[in-house]
């Protein structure tokens, strides 16, 4: 048997885990969680004359009781209570309740039972998530109501002056795309990535709800950023683009979405500018089937924020609103959201618990994952070495050149070289969970499950 030595693979280290006093995921559980609940049950309180306005005396029933459960769900998390089996008849209720079942298997041996403070924290983490979900839809008729929605929005409209700049950039790009020579689409290229990366920082799980837009033009600060990006593998980013346009003609890019509002506009220009540039024929964009990690893209949130731009009152705007609007009609542009990306999986799980999604992903030239939850689920949130490389910490996860962008909110990091994370953290202690550091982070090779 050859071990992981011979195979100059590290051996895989423990979950980042609250079991770990003090550590950033402890800190997490017992007062961002808690912290983003208590906002979540505020938000329903908030709606309760609007919920009767609609529904009547149920729709008061709805709102006392979905607030019952998340009260409740708060407690157990602030107790450390064990991880409930769902009751809710969703779709993938049974495959939530498998994967708990896998982790009493896990920990049962150990005697420790599945429970906030002892399991994974990426396990827990979404797992919170996907019991505000069966609060709501325990309980029609507010099932559909997203407890995130305001946060989202406000982010949106908070950001408008860059909003503005970005899609004027992008309209002076239009005039002359098709003349534009790859070395000056390479430079657009380069500067809408790092767009797209750094709009990565308007997350409000980290802030745990609070106020967090984008006041100015981004493209402006760029310079000011670089400095700050810990792993910059755009040029490869870049090559696997054009190689596989070259080789193949222009293919498509997948985009896994991360946060609505001024982060989803980022990610929209640069897929307008992947598709008018003939980089790429079409896009594919990932999101998400619930309200997720509060700010979270979901369709409601990709068509309002399509529309919102299309009704602004700034020509640019508008006019990039519209040339959106015409992508997804013509279908140059599709959203999907499958399942698999608000189950608590590590993507290494990917081929084997959700195949048909990988199988999707191996059509790409190209998959861009965005944000730090993406991260942590492609390193699989483990205490891995800084060092360690991102090919190992993706553990065979490969179903096309991949590239995560993201900026740290969690502490992982892989790929570094020796001694950078030493700097940094003689730099700034809390590096990792901050919010001001990036990765560009590539993986060329596709791998078969
Ligand atoms: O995926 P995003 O939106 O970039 O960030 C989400 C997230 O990393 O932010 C928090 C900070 O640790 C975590 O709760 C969560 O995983
Ligand atoms: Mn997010």
């Amino acid at each position: 048997m050859t071990d992981a030595a011979e195979l100059h693979m590290p051996t895989v280290p423990p979950s980042l885990s609250a079991k770990v006093v003090g550590s950033f995921a402890y800190l997490t559980i017992r007062d961002r969680l808690p912290t983003i609940l208590t906002k979540a049950v505020d938000s329903i309180h908030r709606n309760k004359d609007k919920f009767f306005e609609q529904y009547g005396e149920e729709g008061l029933r709805a709102e006392k009781a979905a607030i019952g459960l998340l009260s409740k769900l708060r407690n157990e998390m602030q107790t450390d209570k064990p991880v409930l089996a769902l009751s809710d008849e969703l779709e993938d209720a049974d495959a939530w309740n498998r994967y708990l079942q896998r982790h009493e298997g896990l920990q049962g041996d150990q005697g420790d039972p599945v429970s906030w403070f002892t399991s994974p924290w990426l396990y827990v983490e979404c797992y919170m998530y996907r019991r505000i979900q069966e609060a709501l839809w325990l309980n029609p008729p507010i099932s559909g109501y997203d407890v995130f929605n305001e946060a989202k929005t406000q982010s949106f409209f908070q950001s408008q002056r860059a909003v503005m700049a970005l899609c004027t950039y992008l309209e002076g790009l239009r005039k002359n795309m098709g003349e534009l020579p790859d070395n000056q689409l390479l430079e657009h290229f380069g500067t809408l990535l790092k767009v797209s990366l750094w709009g990565n920082k308007c997350d409000l799980s980290i802030s745990a709800g609070q106020e967090n837009s984008q006041k100015v033009s981004p493209i402006d600060s760029l310079a000011d950023l670089q400095p700050f990006i810990l792993v910059d593998d755009s040029s490869s980013v870049w090559s696997a683009l054009v190689s596989g346009r070259d080789q193949h003609g222009p293919g498509r890019v997948d985009i896994v979405l991360d946060n609505a509002g001024f982060e989803l506009i980022t990610d929209l220009v640069l897929a307008d500018f992947l598709v008018s540039s003939g980089l790429a024929l079409t896009v594919r964009f990932h999101g998400k089937s619930m309200p997720w990690f509060v700010s979270d893209v979901t369709a409601k949130d990709f068509q309002w924020t399509i529309q919102q731009t299309m009704a602004a009152n700034h020509m640019w705007m508008s006019k990039s609103g519209v040339q959106w609007q015409r992508y997804v009609r013509e279908g140059a542009w599709t959203y999907h959201d499958h399942p698999f990306w608000t189950q608590p999986h590590q993507f290494c799980d990917m081929a084997s618990d959700a195949a048909d999604l990988y199988a999707g992903l191996q059509g790409a030239h190209l998959v861009l994952f965005k944000g730090d939850l993406n991260y942590r689920k492609l390193t699989g949130d483990l205490d891995w070495e800084p060092t360690t490389g991102f090919a190992a910490a993706l553990q065979g996860f490969a179903p096309a050149p991949l590239c995560s962008l993201r900026t740290l909110k969690a502490n992982v990091q892989v790929g570094l070289r020796p001694g950078q994370a030493e700097e940094l953290a003689a730099r700034r202690p809390d590096w990792m969970t901050c919010g001001e550091y990036a990765v560009v982070q590539f993986h060329g090779p596709r791998s078969d499950p």
